[in-house]
C-alpha cells in the first residue's frame, strides 16, 4: 500500500522545511505526498525574510481540487499564518471522513527567530489525531514557561492532549538531554517513548517538519501511533546524522530525507569479484601475521557496511526500533545454532588436540549464548524462520565447512572477527535508559575477544602452511562471509522502511 498524503503548509524555497521538506518526508517514509500551499515565505537556510499568504478563497480552492478527485489517507498540517486560513483549513477538515489521521504541527516561529504564524486556532488543535509541537509551542499552548526536563515537558504535554482530545508527542529537541527523543502523551500520561540521542550537527533546519509528516505517513500506511513516532524518530535522527554532507547552504542545512533509500540502494549493491582491499579500521584482535593481516584488509567494505554506517550505528545510538531488535535477535538466534553445528565441524577436522578442543569449546559457548538469549528474550525457536541474508550465510558456511580445513576456518573467521570488532564501536558512556544497554555491553566481551584471537592465530598458521591454491580460495571464503556478515546484520534495518 501507497498512503497517499496531503501537506497542508508553507513554502521553503530552498527545500528544507515547509512544503518541500513534507513531500520529500512522506515519499522516505512509504507515501505518496500531495501538498496545498498555505503561504509563500521567503526563507533560506539562513532564516526567514518575507511571507505572502494568498486570499482564504484560493486555500479553499487548492483544498477542494484535492479532496474532490483523491482518497486522502492521511494529513499533516503546517504553518498556518492566520485565522482566516485556520478557518478554512477546520472547515474542509470537519468534512473528511473521521478515520483519516491528521497530524498537527502547531508551527509559530521559526528556528532563527521569525514569526510564521499570528497564533495557532484552537479549533485546529481539536481537529487533530496527533499534535508536534516543540518546546516553545507546547509552553505557549499550555501558557507556561518553556520546559527544561522531560517530566515537565510530558506534564504539558498531557495538559494539551486534555484540552484538545488529541494525542501529543512532546519533542525533546530543544531540551538539554542527551536523549531528544519524542514522547507520546494522551490526557492520563506517558503512552511510548521513542529515543533520539543528541546529534551534534550544523543541519537541523525543518526537523520538525519533517518528523510531522514522516508520522502522519506511517499513521496513513495504518501503524499504530506507538509504532509510527517510533519509525518517524528513528528515521529523522538518521535524517539528521547526514544533513552536513549535503552541504546545502550556509546557515542551518536541511536533514538528509533520503539517506535511508540511499544507504539501502547501496547495500543492495555488491562488487562479486574484487575486494576493496583498503580497511581504515584499526583491529580490536590483531591479526597474527602477514596471511591474517591480509585478510582484515578485504574486511573493510563489510565493516563501513554495518559498522559506523548502519545497523551497529543504530543500535549503538538505542534508535533501533523494537520490531528491528526483535528481528535481529531471532535472526541471530537461528544462526547461533547452525553456527554451532558448523564449529563441530572443524572440531572434527582439526589436525591437534589444542585446536580440536578451541573448535569444541567455541561450540559450548556458542550453544551457551543461544540458550542465554531463548531465557533472556523469552525467544521460542520453533516460530523464528530464517530470512533469505540468514540463509544465505548458513547455508554458505554450511558449504565451505564441508571438505577443506583452511578454507572453512576461513570461512568461520569473520563471525569471530567482525563480531570481536563491534567493541570499537561501543560509546565510552552508555546511558541508564538506553534500551539496548546489556546487549550493547557484551560486544566488549574480553573472553570472546581472547578467542577471536585464538580463531587468527589458527587462520595464520593454516595459511603459511597452505599451498596458493588454497590460500586463494581461503581467502574468498573470507571476503564473502565478511559480506554475508554485513548482510545479515544490513537486513534488519530494511526490515519496517517501507
Ligand atoms: N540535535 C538533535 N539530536 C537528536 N535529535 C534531534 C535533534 N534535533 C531534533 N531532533 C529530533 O527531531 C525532533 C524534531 O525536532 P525539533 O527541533 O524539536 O522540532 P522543530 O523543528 O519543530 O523545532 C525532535 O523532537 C527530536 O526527536
Ligand atoms: C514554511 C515553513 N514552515 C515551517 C517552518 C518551521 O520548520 P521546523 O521544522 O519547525 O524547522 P525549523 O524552523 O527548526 O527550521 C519553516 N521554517 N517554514
Amino acid at each position: 500500500m501507497i498512503a497517499r498524503v496531503l501537506s497542508i503548509a508553507g513554502t521553503d524555497p530552498t527545500g528544507g522545511a515547509g512544503l518541500q521538506a513534507d513531500v520529500k518526508s512522506i515519499a522516505a517514509a512509504g507515501g505518496y505526498g500531495m501538498g496545498v500551499v498555505t503561504s509563500l515565505v521567503v526563507q533560506n537556510t539562513r532564516g526567514v525574510q518575507q511571507v505572502h499568504t494568498p486570499d482564504p478563497d484560493f486555500l479553499e480552492a487548492q483544498l477542494r481540487a484535492v479532496s474532490d478527485d483523491v482518497i486522502i489517507d492521511a494529513v499533516k498540517v503546517g504553518m498556518i499564518a492566520d485565522q482566516a486560513s485556520a478557518a478554512v483549513v477546520v472547515n474542509w477538515l470537519r468534512n473528511l471522513p473521521s478515520n483519516i489521521s491528521v497530524v498537527v504541527d502547531p508551527v509559530m516561529v521559526a528556528s532563527s527567530g521569525q514569526a510564521l504564524a499570528d497564533s495557532v486556532s484552537a479549533d485546529l488543535l481539536t481537529c487533530a489525531t496527533v499534535l508536534t509541537p516543540n518546546v516553545d509551542e507546547l509552553a505557549a499552548l499550555v501558557g507556561k514557561p518553556a520546559a527544561s526536563s522531560r517530566a515537565e515537558l510530558i506534564a504539558q504535554a498531557q495538559v494539551l492532549a486534555e484540552k484538545t482530545g488529541a494525542l501529543v508527542v512532546a519533542k525533546g529537541g530543544h531540551l538539554a538531554d542527551d536523549d531528544r527523543g519524542n514522547t507520546l502523551v494522551n490526557a492520563t500520561g506517558e503512552l511510548a517513548h521513542a529515543a533520539s540521542w543528541f546529534v551534534d550537527t550544523t543541519a537541523s533546519h525543518g526537523t520538525g517538519c519533517s518528523l510531522s509528516s514522516a508520522l502522519a505517513t506511517r499513521l496513513g500506511l495504518g501503524e499504530s501511533p506507538q509504532v509510527a513516532l517510533e519509525w518517524a524518530t528513528s528515521w529523522a535522527h538518521e535524517a539528521l546524522q547526514y544533513g552536513e554532507a549535503q552541504a546545502v547552504g550556509t546557515g542551518n542545512g536541511p536533514i538528509d530525507h533520503f539517506h535511508r533509500l540511499r544507504r539501502q540502494a547501496k547495500s543492495g549493491l555488491q562488487n562479486p569479484a574484487v575486494p576493496d582491499k583498503r580497511n581504515r579500521h584499526q583491529p580490536v584482535v590483531k591479526a597474527s601475521g602477514e596471511h591474517t593481516r591480509e585478510l582484515w584488509e578485504y574486511a573493510g567494505e563489510s565493516l563501513d557496511r554495518f559498522g559506523s554506517d548502519g545497523f551497529i550505528s543504530a543500535l549503538m545510538q538505542g534508535t533501533l526500533s523494537g520490531s528491528q531488535f526483535t528481528f535481529y535477535i531471532e535472526q541471530d538466534d537461528y544462526y547461533l545454532n547452525i553456527y554451532a553445528a558448523v564449529l563441530a565441524r572443524l572440531a572434527a577436522a582439526a589436525q591437534s588436540a589444542e585446536e580440536r578442543s578451541f573448535w569444541a569449546e567455541s561450540v559450548t559457548g556458542c550453544i551457551a549464548v543461544e540458550q542465554g538469549m531463548h531465557a533472556q528474550w523469552n525467544l521460542d525457536p520453533s516460530t523464528v524462520h530464517p530470512s533469505p541474508a540468514t540463509l544465505a550465510y548458513t547455508d554458505f558456511l554450511r558449504a565451505e565447512t564441508g571438505s577443506d580445513y583452511v578454507v572453512a576456518v576461513a570461512a568461520v573467521l569473520p563471525c569471530f572477527w567482525l563480531y570481536a570488532q563491534l567493541a570499537a564501536f561501543v560509546p565510552d558512556a552508555i546511558p541508564e535508559d538506553h534500551p539496548y544497554k546489556d546487549w550493547v555491553e557484551a560486544y566488549r566481551d574480553e573472553a570472546f575477544q581472547a578467542s577471536t584471537a585464538r580463531a587468527v592465530q589458527i587462520a595464520e598458521g593454516l595459511l603459511a602452511a597452505a599451498s596458493d591454491h588454497q590460500r586463494a580460495a581461503a581467502q574468498q571464503a573470507f571476503w564473502r562471509a565478511c559480506q554475508l556478515e554485513a548482510d545479515f546484520f544490513a537486513q534488519a534495518l530494511l526490515l519496517d522502511t517501507l
